[in-house]
Formats: C-alpha cells, structure tokens, sequence
C-alpha cells in the first residue's frame, strides 16, 4: 500500500510533468501561431504509453479557440461516407452548409506519415448562477466541447510545427472557398438614430464573372493579371512602403458594364463589395468612421463619382458655385429641400439657408483618407470609382497614383459580341454573326443594348434576325441625325 506521502509526491510529480509539457509545447509553437493560437493543451502523457493526447478545447476563457475552430473546419471536410454521425448547420443568412464532426465521433487522419486520431467530445457542465437582488442561485447546464488529438509522442514536433499551421492554412482557404459573398451598403440614419453599425449586408450573387463580360479579350486579360498580381504582393507592398491598395476608375457610357466588371472582379478574388453611395455620408469625420468599418478583402466602390462631384456644373447658379467651388464640395443632400435645391434666388438670406443645409463631405476629405489613413488600418483593399463622364473628374482623382488602372469600358466591339453570343445563345459560329460585326464597327451600341435583344428570342437565327435589325434600324438613325 503506498503512503499517503508517496501518493501526495507521486500527484505532485505528475502536475509538473504536465506544466513542463505545457509550458514546452508553447516554446515549440512558431511565432506566428503564438499571437493567434489559443491552445490548451493537457496533455495526459502516460509513462508507460507511446501515444499523446492533446486536448483542444473550444474556448480558452471566453475567447474562442482558433485550433478548435480551424480543425472544425478542416475535419469537416475529411468526414467520409461511412461515417455514421456528423453536423450540419446553415446559419442565418447564409446559403451553404457547412458540416462538422458530430460527439464522440473519430475520424483517423494521416499527415507525413504520421496517423492522427481525432475524437469530437463533449461534456455537460453545471454552473451556478446568483440572482444579485434575491441571493438565490440558478443550476445552469452547459455544453464543453473539445477535441482530443492522440498519436504517437515522438511525433510531437511535427504536430505542433507543421501539422497544426498545415490545419490554419487548409481551414483557410476552405473558409474561402465556401464564403458567401456580401455586398454591403450604408444605412446611416438607421445607424445614427439606433447607435447600430452603419453597414448592413446582404448575399451578393450577381452572376457576372470574367467569362460573361463582353470586353476586348487583351483588357479582359489585363485586368485578371493585374488583380492576380496585386493579391499576391503583400511583401512587396511592405517592402516599398505603400498601402497594400488598388485603385480602378472604371469609366464609359451607361450599360458598357462598369457594375458588372465590379461584380466579376468580386467573383473573381472572393472580395466582398461595400457601395459607399456619399449622399449618405454627411461629413469627412462620418465618411472616416464608415471607412474605418470596412473589412479587408474587400472591394470599396463609389459609383457615379462625377455626379457626386460636379453639382454646381449641373445645376448650380453663379452664388452657389462661388460658395460651394472651394469647399470642393462631393455630396450636398438637403433632403427636406431636395427638390428646390439651388432654385432660390439670391437672396443672402435663401443663401443662408442653402449653405446650413450643406453638409458636405469633401473630395479631400475622401482622397486624404483613401491615401493616408487607409494604409495603417486595412489590407488588400481595391476601390473602384465609376463614372460616365471621365472629363468631369476633378483632376485630383486623376492624377498619376491616385486611381492605379484607368478602364474604359466601350461600347460593344465584335470581339465582346462573340462572348455576348456564347454566353446569351451559346453559338459561337453563325452566318448571321460576320454580318452583325461589320455593322457593329460602325454602329455605336452598347454590350446591355446587344443584350437586350438577344434576350428577345432562344432560337439563335431569331434573336440574331432581331438584333440585325435593331442595328440597321441605328445605323439608319445615325446617317439621318448626321445629314441633318
Ligand atoms: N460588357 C458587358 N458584358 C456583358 N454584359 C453587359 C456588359 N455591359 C452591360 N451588360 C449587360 O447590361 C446590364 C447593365 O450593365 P451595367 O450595369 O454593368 O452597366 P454600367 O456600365 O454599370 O451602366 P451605368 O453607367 O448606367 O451604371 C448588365 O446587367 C449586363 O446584363
Ligand atoms: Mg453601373
């Protein structure tokens, strides 16, 4: 019978054991790992035994556990047909599974030859609860869930080294991979008056991808390559010294795809949208805030800029451009006014009341930001401006730098025709087709206006019938407006 001395020594041994593997398996995880990684690790090593058990609970004090939640994730997509139990869940808002190991299942993985053996636990934990005023307390039952990982101790290194951040990475891109796309716009008011975030989302699912955009296939070419390099050079971003940054200008007429490139670029690179439209920001330190909460990987877009821009040269009479033209005024939204906007006269009192409805957010103020401020607080950021009128811009947006890529998007030329062919009749050879080239060249339509007719009829000979005739119909318009 051993002493109680020798059981007391025996337990104290056994709890240092355990701290110094602690305490080693920490040293052993890469610097990386170590900002992120919440381990916990208690490692139940045997004497006797050549296996080790690693215990990864799901949260380490409230926060949650990025192993447990990377190998969630990443056993997810090991469950195989036989497995008998597992969980699938679809969250709110969401429209794709994602399926987990389901309790007390094991799944065997395998990684440079060492054999991993996974078991998905739970425990149920009573907790008590005091209610402050009355004293009384309340039984509470929790659910503590954890992942038990056991293999072979000499392979500890290579679990902790390569296996672990092998898992970071898998669980990564899959999360990629299944990402739901959102396209986020502002809802200040709602923001303002209920202390909410200013952005709210939805499922963004446009169609358009690289594939269905009608564009010269060399542009279509270039913009690919150019995004493909912007993601991968994180490095040399740092290295030079500039926010990991892009910015397009995307300009041409109305229905030439500007919005559908924004979309194909998002499909393309997995970058959520988020729509600032600047009438709902009303000054520089708001537009600041609602920049501040964008996300990274994402794609920050202001269409129109031109008309966010140039009010007073549309509008404006001489009193309002004079007030307005060195505030550079972007945005004036004076809703309650909306419709008499700039009809007053110029009386200073009228004037008076203008300018207090004025509240402005400043082209400054949003190139200050975009080049300064952005680059301490994001990453992998592209911001698309669009306009239909690139000779209204203020030269500011366009001076070299500002807007990396200049994009015209044109109206539609035979080469996009062929792709508007195969995607909206699926033909890709057709008498009919030389025909509508040659007079494309010298009809000014735009890809949504060959869209349309397309559109019109599912049998290719009809819908190219129709479309033939639409652009003689133009071509005829054009040569009348031109004599006359
Ligand atoms: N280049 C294109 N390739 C394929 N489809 C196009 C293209 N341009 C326009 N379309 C079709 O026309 C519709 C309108 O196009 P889109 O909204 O992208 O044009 P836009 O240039 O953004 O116009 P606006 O200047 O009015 O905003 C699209 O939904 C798409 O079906
Ligand atoms: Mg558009």
């Amino acid at each position: 019978m051993p002493s109680a001395k020798t059981i007391v020594s025996t337990a104290a041994s056994v709890a240092a054991s355990a701290m110094v593997i602690r305490s080693i398996a920490r040293e052993l995880v890469p610097h990386e790992l170590k900002l992120f990684v919440l381990m916990n690790i208690r490692g139940l090593f045997e004497s006797f035994s050549s296996e080790i058990t690693l215990i990864i609970d799901q949260f380490d004090g409230l926060a949650s556990n990025q192993i447990y939640r990377a190998a969630d994730i990443y056993l997810g997509n090991k469950i195989s047909p036989s497995t008998k139990m597992f969980r699938v869940s679809m969250p709110e808002k969401e429209n794709k599974m994602s399926i987990s190991m389901a309790k007390n299942q094991e799944i065997v993985d395998h990684f440079d030859g060492v054999k991993l053996k996974w078991k998905q636990v739970t425990r149920q934990v009573e907790s008590t609860q005091y209610v402050s005023y009355t004293g009384q307390s309340t039984k509470m039952q929790s659910e503590i869930r954890y992942f038990n990982l056991t293999f072979h101790k000499q392979h500890k290194d290579k679990v902790l080294n390569s296996y672990f951040p092998y898992i970071l990475r898998k669980s990564k891109s899959a999360q990629e991979e299944n990402k739901t796309l959102k396209l986020y716009s502002l809802n200040q008011d709602h923001a303002r008056r209920f202390g909410l975030d200013s952005w709210h989302w939805i499922t963004f699912n446009h169609p358009a991808t690289f594939d269905t955009l009608a564009m010269e296939a060399e542009l279509k070419k270039m913009i690919i390559e150019d995004l493909e390099r912007f993601v991968k050079r994180k490095d040399y971003y740092r290295r030079v010294g500039k926010a990991w940054k892009r910015g397009y200008l995307l300009y041409g007429p109305p229905g030439t795809g500007k919005s559908s490139l924004i979309a194909a670029m998002s499909n393309y690179l997995n970058f959520d949208i988020y729509d600032l439209e600047l009438s709902a920001v009303h000054s520089n330190s708001e537009l600041r805030r609602v920049l501040l909460s964008t996300g990274n990987r994402s794609i920050l877009v202001v269409e129109d800029i031109d008309c966010s821009l140039e009010l007073e040269d549309r509008q404006a009479q001489p009193t309002t451009v004079n007030v307005l033209k060195p505030l550079r005024t972007m945005q004036v939204q004076p809703t309650a006014y909306d419709n008499k906007k700039l009809s007053f006269s110029k009386n200073p009192c009228d004037l008076f009341f203008f300018v207090s409805f004025v509240i402005q957010v400043t082209l400054s103020g949003l190139l200050n930001f975009l080049d300064g401020l952005w680059s301490s607080c994001g990453d992998e950021r592209i911001i698309v401006f669009t306009t239909n009128h690139k000779d209204r811009l203020d030269p500011a947006v366009l001076r070299p730098g500002r807007m990396d890529v200049h994009i015209y998007m044109s109206y539609c030329t035979p080469c996009g025709f062929d792709s508007l062919a195969a995607n909206y009749l699926g033909i890709t050879d057709h008498p009919l087709i030389y025909e509508i080239k040659e007079i494309m060249q010298n009809v000014r339509v735009t890809p949504a206006d060959v869209g349309e007719q397309l559109l019109k009829n599912e049998d290719p000979e009809i819908a190219l019938k129709g479309l033939l005739e639409f652009l003689n119909a133009k071509l005829i318009e054009g040569c009348e407006s031109q004599a006359s």
